[in-house]
């Protein structure tokens, strides 16, 4: 499969934000991080609050600058290409879906307004063909065409998220990152939109990154998982083997902890807090947390190491057997 987007070796550290102990620290926001995604997948993003998913979201779609490593999108280098030509290729190629409507979208813009104003900018076709592609757009997501003049306050919560999904789709991109699409949003309309999402992949044959809390959700929605641990992707699943095939103990842990499988398995519980994404630990950034760790995890960083099934990857010293029951794992001593 041809890749869409291609992102090897990156690396964004920030300036830590003030209040942080010293006015030099660093935040190792992402690391080394290794993806790619093709045209028609679905490849979600999970990790606990702070591991750099979003980071990963804005690498992918060009809004952040990896300090080293490279972004290559439809096969080029985005960050070698002129600026001009980068916003062009980035603007056009890739949609971001964000986790608010109601702040994502211009409070004062119409329906109308906001579809029109993408192929505005990039300049698409005439007048007459610009109003159609509104149309389409509000056919597509499947928003009545009589609301084209109507205000985002005006809208619920569920048709402003369709309206910023027919933004993201407006110059028809080949890749969609959704950053959290559905958690602002009300518990009934969140599967309406998880399956418009999943519909419009289909149809248009789109590249999909979805990068969630909801580790449950991210396994119906993917064809693949990342899991992502202190600024670092850690494992790379098939979906049907996150829950009892994960190699990394961490995301096993992770998935246990989901309540709502459809086959409950017994919880592995994740001990301990995670460390600063400042100081990250030496070696394996988990072995704080992990029952498995020893001296070697210390101070060696695992490269990754392929499980039996295509597809399916892992950065640990000490993998979780395949197919290991969580019940025989939460027995091993800590
Ligand atoms: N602009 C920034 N300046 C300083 N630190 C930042 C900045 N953006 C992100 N970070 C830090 O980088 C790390 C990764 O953040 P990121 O938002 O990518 O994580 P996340 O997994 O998406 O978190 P969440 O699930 O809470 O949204 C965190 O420690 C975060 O505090």
């Amino acid at each position: 499969m041809t890749a869409v987007v291609e992102v090897r070796d990156a690396h964004v550290v920030h300036k830590a934000r003030s209040g942080g102990l010293f006015r030099r620290d660093r935040v190792y926001a992402l690391t080394g991080a290794d993806l790619s995604v093709a045209a028609g997948e679905t490849v979600g993003v999970v990790g606990e609050s702070g591991c750099g998913k979003s980071t990963l979201a804005k690498v992918l779609v060009g809004i952040e600058r990896p300090v080293s490593g490279t972004v290559t999108f439809g096969g080029r280098d985005l960050w070698a290409m002129p600026p001009a030509e980068r916003r062009a290729t980035v603007g056009a190629g890739t949609g971001l879906v964000f986790q608010d409507p109601s702040t994502a979208l211009n409070r004062r813009l119409t329906v109308r307004r906001v579809l029109r104003d993408p192929l505005d900018v990039h300049r698409r076709g005439t007048r007459s063909a610009r109003e159609e592609r509104v149309r389409e757009l509000m056919d597509l997501v499947g928003l009545p065409r009589a609301l084209a003049d109507a205000l985002p306050g005006q809208l619920s919560g569920g048709q402003r998220q369709r309206v910023a999904i027919a933004r993201a789709l407006a110059l028809d991109p080949a890749l969609v990152v959704a950053d959290e699409p559905t958690s602002a949003l009300d518990v009934s309309v969140r599967a309406q939109i998880l399956n418009l999402l999943l519909d419009l992949k289909e149809r248009l044959g789109l590249a999909l990154v979805f990068v969630s809390h909801d580790i449950q959700t991210v396994r119906r929605m993917s064809d693949r998982v990342i899991t992502m641990y202190l600024g670092r992707i850690v494992e790379e699943t098939p979906a049907g083997r996150v829950t009892d095939g994960a190699r990394h103990p961490y995301t096993r842990a992770l998935f246990s902890a989901t309540p709502g499988l459809l086959d409950p398995v017994e919880p592995i519980p994740l001990t301990g807090p995670v460390p600063s994404a400042t100081r990250p630990p030496s070696g394996c950034p988990f072995r704080t947390r992990c029952w498995k760790a020893d001296e070697v995890c210390a101070r060696v960083m695992p490269d990754f190491s392929a499980a039996s099934q295509p597809g399916h990857r892992y950065r640990c010293h000490h993998p979780v057997e395949e197919d290991t029951s969580t019940r025989d794992l939460a027995r091993q001593e800590p």
